[in-house]
C-alpha cells in the first residue's frame, strides 16, 4: 500500500487438500486488506492460480509468489517479522510499535516518523518451528484464544494501517462492484471508461448488472 515499503504474508506450511481453501482465503485476505505480495510454500500452486486470477479481474497489483525456503524466508527477512499466534502480545498493546518499526507512524507524529522498513506478516497452518517464535520482531495475538489465519491476518492488517486499506484504489481491473444497500452490480470496467469518455462527449452511461 505505500510505495517505499512492502507489507508480504508469508503462509508458512501448507497441506494439500486439508489446506487448499485455508491458504487461498490468507492471499485474497492479504490482496483485499492492504498487503503487497503473499508468498506461498510450493506446494500450493492452486491456491497460487486462484489469487491470480482474482487478481487479474478485480485488479491490484498484488503479487503471489510461490517458495519452496520457508524458514530461510523468515530467516533473512531484511526488515520487520511479526508473527501471527494466539501466544503473542496482545495485537492492541503492540501495533503502534509495529507500525513505529516500519514507519508507518500517523499523521501526528509523522515529523518524527521512523524510516519505512518491509515487514514479514507470518501466518501458520499445522505447528510453526520455535525458531520462529524467537526470530520474529514481534509475536502478535489477536485475541489469546484459538481461532483462524485468515481472521488474525484481517484484524492485523486492518489494525495495522489503521483502516486506511478500505479505501484503496485498485489498478488494473477488468471489473469493479458497485457498493450499494442492495442488489450485486459489478461493472465493466472498459465499457465505464468508454462510457465515461462517451458522457464527456454528451452521451448516456450505463451499468452492468452481473451476476
Ligand atoms: C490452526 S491455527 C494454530 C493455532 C496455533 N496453536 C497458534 O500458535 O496460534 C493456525 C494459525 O492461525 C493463526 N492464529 C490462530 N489463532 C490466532 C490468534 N488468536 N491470534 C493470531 N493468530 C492466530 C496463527 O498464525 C496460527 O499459526
Amino acid at each position: 500500500m505505500n510505495d517505499a515499503r512492502e507489507v508480504v504474508v508469508l503462509r508458512y506450511g501448507h497441506r494439500p487438500g486439508r489446506d487448499d481453501r485455508m491458504t487461498t482465503h490468507v492471499g485474497l485476505t492479504a490482496r483485499a486488506l492492504g498487503a503487497d505480495r503473499v508468498i506461498f510454500p510450493d506446494n500450493a500452486g492452486q491456491s497460487a492460480e486462484t489469487v491470480r486470477d482474482i487478481t487479474d479481474r478485480f485488479g491490484g497489483p498484488f503479487a503471489v509468489e510461490l517458495r519452496d525456503d520457508q524458514k530461510a524466508i523468515v530467516r533473512d527477512f531484511d526488515g520487520v517479522v511479526v508473527h501471527l499466534t494466539m501466544y503473542g502480545e496482545r495485537v492492541h498493546d503492540v501495533e503502534e510499535d509495529v507500525r513505529e518499526a516500519v514507519g508507518l507512524d500517523g499523521p501526528d507524529v509523522i515529523e518524527e516518523a521512523s524510516p519505512p522498513r518491509d515487514l514479514l506478516v507470518v501466518v501458520g497452518g499445522e505447528k510453526v518451528p520455535w525458531a520462529l517464535y524467537e526470530r520474529a520482531d514481534f509475536n502478535v495475538g489477536v485475541t489469546n484464544q484459538p481461532h483462524s489465519e485468515v481472521a488474525g491476518l484481517a484484524v492485523f492488517l486492518d489494525r495495522l494501517f489503521e483502516g486506511a486499506e478500505l479505501d484503496r484504489e485498485w489498478e488494473n481491473a477488468d471489473r469493479r462492484v458497485v457498493p450499494e444497500a442492495t442488489g450485486k452490480t459489478v461493472v465493466d470496467t472498459e465499457e465505464e471508461s468508454g462510457n465515461d469518455a462517451a458522457a464527456d462527449s454528451g452521451e448516456g452511461s450505463e451499468t452492468g448488472d452481473r451476476d
